[in-house]
């Protein structure tokens, strides 16, 4: 079994706000993180596929084809948006890095191909903050 990893990354603009609560509530779980006005990040995903090595090609899948995937099914839903407003995967949720990673995995593991599984979403919303997901 061998893994392979590829960088790929996005600007995105959110808050951390749970519509049920009031602004007081919000504002003391989250803090900054709750402005109104959104605040953004430079989000670094790692996504990391494992599987069997062919030898005809000695790869496990050509990995610019991979982050053609990841272009396509993940990062035009999410580079320049607002978390919060524009993304259909999200939507009912709370834009936590959590639920981001999940929602990746969700957006992109049903399209990769037979030989590879996917193996992890890492996340990084800032420098100190990521979230590993392995799936279910
Ligand atoms: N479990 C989680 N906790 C927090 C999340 C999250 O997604 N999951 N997110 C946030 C905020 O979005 C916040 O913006 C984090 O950024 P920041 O405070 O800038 O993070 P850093 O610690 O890396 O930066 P400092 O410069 O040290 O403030 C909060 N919690």
């Amino acid at each position: 079994m061998v893994y392979l990893t590829r960088l790929e990354h996005f600007n995105a603009a959110h808050k951390l706000f749970n519509p049920n609560w009031s602004r007081e509530q919000n504002d003391a779980v989250f803090g900054v993180c709750a402005n109104e006005n959104w605040h953004g990040h430079n989000f670094d995903l790692y996504i990391t596929i494992k599987g069997e090595v062919d030898p005809e090609t000695g790869f496990l899948m050509d990995v610019k084809k991979l982050s053609k995937l990841v272009q396509e099914k993940v990062i035009r839903k999410l580079d320049h948006k607002n978390l919060n407003l524009d993304v259909d995967f999200l939507k009912d949720k709370m834009c936590s890095t959590e639920n981001l990673a999940i929602g990746i995995w969700e957006q992109l593991e049903p399209h990769l191909p037979a030989q590879v599984k996917l193996h992890c979403i890492k996340l990084y919303e800032t420098r100190r903050i990521y979230v590993e997901y392995f799936g279910t």
